[in-house]
């Protein structure tokens, strides 16, 4: 079926007459959570703003849901830089205004992410720092009910405390078969909650790979199928 899950065929972009990203061709079923994988500069965060139409003039198909035209962006909830808000918005009225431009705001969700994120609803967004901010992005991501979540390099500023806490909490937020994509560096962390991994290499994908798979038939964790599957792709 055509229509089950995200689904990406023969993506290629380029910026500025260089390709970014070439022949991306993948299926991603409903219910999985994927860590998206590559060095800096490989193109992750170019997939993901693809993926939710935010950058335009890309060859292929992105398919979500068997909505292939620029409707899909509606069903795909991605962590914003929060850029076009006012130091001085607290993080109610950036509540609000969330609420009032996305029909899926789920508030009573949002308000349960701020209490389990310990932010204050008071305080103003240039008040917060790097790692609360990130904290209040993620809350305005996963409050939304929706088939598709983008987050990017979440949790880059978050201590290690609230880091697990997050981590282990990310699944009971979302719904059992939407898909959470998750670009990060940070693989081990996330590896107890992922299903699949992505891995993007020299404007390429290398790998789409399940986890238990790569336990079961590589014998290896996932850092060090990602780790190997790099090193030996450089010596080609
Ligand atoms: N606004 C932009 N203008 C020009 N080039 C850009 C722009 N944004 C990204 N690029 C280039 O596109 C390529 C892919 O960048 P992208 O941000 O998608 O990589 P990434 O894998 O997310 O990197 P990182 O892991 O460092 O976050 C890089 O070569 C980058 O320099």
């Amino acid at each position: 079926m055509e229509n089950d899950g995200l689904i990406l065929k023969n993506i290629f972009f380029k910026r500025q007459n260089k390709p970014i990203l070439t022949n991306i061709t993948v299926k991603i079923p409903w219910g999985r959570i994927v860590a998206l994988l590559g060095e800096n500069g490989v193109g992750k965060t170019t997939l993901l703003r693809i993926i939710c139409d935010l950058n335009k003039g890309y060859h292929g198909v992105v398919n979500l849901n068997g909505v292939v035209d620029e409707k899909r962006k509606q069903f795909v909830s991605y962590s914003d830089s929060l850029e076009g808000f006012s130091k001085k918005s607290s993080l109610m009225k950036i509540i609000d205004f969330y609420e009032l431009g996305y029909p899926d705001f789920d508030r009573q969700r949002a308000e349960k992410l701020l209490t389990f994120m310990q932010l204050d609803p008071e305080q103003r967004l240039g008040d917060l720092s790097k790692g609360s901010r990130e904290k209040f992005v993620i809350t305005l991501t996963l409050a939304r009910k929706t088939k598709l979540y983008l987050l990017d390099e979440p949790l880059s500023g978050v201590d290690i405390f609230s880091r697990d806490k997050i981590i282990s909490s990310l699944i009971k937020w979302i719904g059992p078969d939407a898909i959470l994509i998750i670009a990060t560096h940070h693989l081990n962390e996330l590896e107890q909650i992922i299903d699949d991994v992505m891995i993007l290499k020299d404007r390429r994908l290398l790998a789409y790979r399940d986890v238990e798979e790569i336990r079961v038939q590589e014998g290896l964790s996932v850092e060090e199928y990602y780790r190997q599957l790099y090193l030996e792709d450089r010596r080609q």
